[in-house]
């Protein structure tokens, strides 16, 4: 057996159906990842009682196999969080939001009792920044928030086809080297007109199922009581 990429994914996406229990309502990340996954929660639509959704397109996507979205003030606190991720170094920490989606999955993600992350084995690093820090700004700040990340070592780059679900801009950081997550996750949301930015280590995934070429393998974060 020799999974390719979108194998792996699917395998890892998979493996996480086995973490849900009857009548919870699931929260939903965003990305190729994350759709293997709610295609895999479809099979299992009638034991549970429905979704929150981290994005517009994850919604759609539930609500076409017919399975229930509700809005996350409507649920308050969530048993689990499934998402995949861009990066992801040993201590589960994370680099998100290469489809726009970081701060509605950093809110849902915040909620849930348990967050499993979901990747193929090429997302696994040991240090977080060869991926571009995406980071969600309101529109007015993009040349404040771009000038303060050439400050701390940045490349800012804007993403100029693209508007978030929230009407907000992406700038995508290139060329840093984060040996300090949690610091520079702070850091950056320091800034004015930052909404949020894609390091998620603050709040890391407690589990990581990784699809490798050989099948899943299972991190636990050794740091999480969870
Ligand atoms: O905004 C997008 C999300 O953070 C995704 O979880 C991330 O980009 C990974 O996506 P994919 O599963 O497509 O690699």
């Amino acid at each position: 057996m020799s999974l390719t990429v979108d194998q792996q994914k699917q395998a890892a996406a998979r493996a996480a159906i086995d973490y849900i229990e009857n009548d919870w309502v699931v929260g939903v990340g965003t990305g190729s990842t994350a759709n293997h996954f709610i295609d895999a929660l479809a099979t299992i639509k009638d034991r549970i009682d429905g979704a929150v959704a981290s994005s517009e397109a994850s919604a759609q996507r539930l609500k076409a196999h017919g399975i229930r979205v509700f809005e996350l003030t409507a649920v308050g606190e969530l048993p689990i969080y499934v998402d995949g991720a861009d990066e992801i170094n040993a201590n589960l920490q994370m680099i998100k939001g290469g489809g726009a989606a970081l701060t509605r999955e950093k809110i849902v993600a915040q909620c849930a009792d348990k967050f499993i992350c979901i990747a193929d084995e090429s997302k696994l690093v040991r240090v977080l920044g060869q991926f571009p820090l995406p980071v969600e700004v309101i529109p007015m700040a993009r040349s404040l928030v771009g000038r303060a990340m050439v400050k701390l070592g940045g490349h800012p780059a804007w993403r100029e086809d693209c508007v978030t679900d929230n009407g907000n801009w992406i700038i995508d950081v290139h060329g840093l080297t984060i040996d300090e997550p949690i610091k520079l996750e702070t850091a950056i949301n320091q800034i004015p007109g930052v909404v949020t930015n894609g390091i998620f280590a603050l709040r890391p995934a407690d589990v990581l199922l990784l699809g490798k070429t050989s099948g899943v393998e299972v991190f636990k974060n050794p740091a999480s009581a969870r």
